[in-house]
């Protein structure tokens, strides 16, 4: 029988339907995401610790889920609310529903309800905390615990989602038809690259080993000193939940870092590398999350079209002098990327990896690989 839920935003705002999922309460920043596809991809992200996912597009859970498509060995976002959950999942690499998949793990979820109210209503009134209930709680009293929750300004997730020990990772991008990986590196690896774990995406991993890296992934906490005795080629800077500015120590490490050894930053390894070089961060209004986010190159003009899931920005004006700014987002105007080329270092706000999204801005592994091949 399906149970009546509740989402109550900060603001009061509450909102009826269905519970899927885990049955139970959840809260978390509410926040909407606008890709058609790849929700296992973006629940397994850990870039959405303590986030609830509202995803725009009207019909998910229609391919179900299968372990290949995690990006992180198991969903990280606190919550999903979907317009309509697709009953019969249909897919030939289907292990489990999506329903099923997010019972096993614990992850409350809300359906039936108005997206398009929702979205709109973040867009205008910003991302905010919000709960999920499926326990019988009035919303009155619901919206009265999600205003008294702690937002995410200030939070360091990183931390604790990062690796507790370092690991080798040579495996190369899998070919989805196959599960086999793909002839993409040819011989031995040419690079050793030392990656830091705010909150890792599995397939950043894949891309950097099929442009000819051996990896080490160290854990956040890790010392500029014990990262440079390991000799790598270059240093690679992961995404990750939560505020850049609150990840302890990460600002000052990097800094030791910039200069002595190529570093390619990706999202939350992009802000906390402008963190790094004495810029600064803030929080955006409901920020960019989805598949189709049209950013340009200031260097050769093109446009891509990319994979974004990002609450924080780097301030352009507190970079002046300290680095460039290569990309801006073409919606909005903010940064997407910098580059230090004296230091042979550069970051993009946004994911090539994309996983889910589009492909247009893969080539920036290979120019990691280029930076260190010197
Ligand atoms: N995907 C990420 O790395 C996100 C970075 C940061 N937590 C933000 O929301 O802006």
């Amino acid at each position: 029988m399906t149970k009546r839920a509740v989402l109550a935003l900060a603001d009061g705002t509450t909102f009826e339907g269905r519970a899927f999922g885990a049955v139970g309460e959840t809260v978390g920043e509410v926040v909407f995401n606008t890709s058609m596809y790849g929700y296992q991809e973006i629940l397994t992200d850990p870039s959405y610790v303590g986030q609830i996912v509202t995803m725009s597009y009207p019909e998910m859970g229609n391919v179900g889920t299968t372990p290949e498509d995690e990006e992180a060995g198991k969903p990280h976002a606190v919550g999903m609310v979907v317009r309509a959950l697709a009953s019969q999942p249909s897919n030939w690499r289907s292990k489990e529903s999506l329903d099923a998949y997010l019972k096993r793990h614990n992850v409350a979820g809300i359906e039936g309800l108005d997206t398009r109210r929702l979205v709109r209503h973040l867009r205008t009134h910003g991302a905010q905390m919000g709960v999920i209930s499926s326990e019988g709680l009035s919303p009155t009293a619901l919206a009265e615990r999600a205003r008294t929750a702690h937002g995410m300004e200030g939070l360091d997730l990183a931390t604790g989602v990062s690796t507790k020990t370092p690991y080798t990772f040579t495996a190369p991008s899998p070919d989805v038809f196959t599960g086999i990986g793909e002839a993409h590196p040819q011989g031995e690896p040419r690079f050793d690259v030392v990656a830091y774990d705010y909150g890792l995406k599995k397939s950043m991993l894949h891309f950097l080993v099929d442009v000819g890296c051996r990896v080490t992934v160290v854990p956040s906490h890790t010392t500029a000193d014990e990262v440079l005795a390991r000799r790598p080629h270059g240093v690679f800077l992961a995404n990750g939940p939560g505020d850049p500015a609150a990840v302890k120590g990460a600002d000052r490490t990097v800094a030791a870092l910039l200069g002595k050894v190529p570093v390619f930053g990706i999202c939350l390894g992009h802000q906390i590398m402008a963190l790094a070089l004495g810029g600064r961060t803030y929080k955006m209004k409901f920020g960019h999350r989805g598949g189709n986010q049209p950013v340009k190159d200031l260097t050769t003009g093109k446009v891509e079209i990319t994979a974004q899931n990002h609450g924080f920005a780097v301030d352009d004006a507190s970079l002046k002098g300290k680095a460039v700014v290569t990309h801006i987002n073409l919606n909005d105007g903010t940064v997407e990327g910098l580059a230090v080329p004296d230091a042979r270092a550069f970051s993009v706000q946004y994911h090539p990896e994309a996983s889910p999204g589009p492909h247009d801005a893969r080539y920036l592994f290979g120019r990691f690989a280029k930076l260190m091949a010197g």
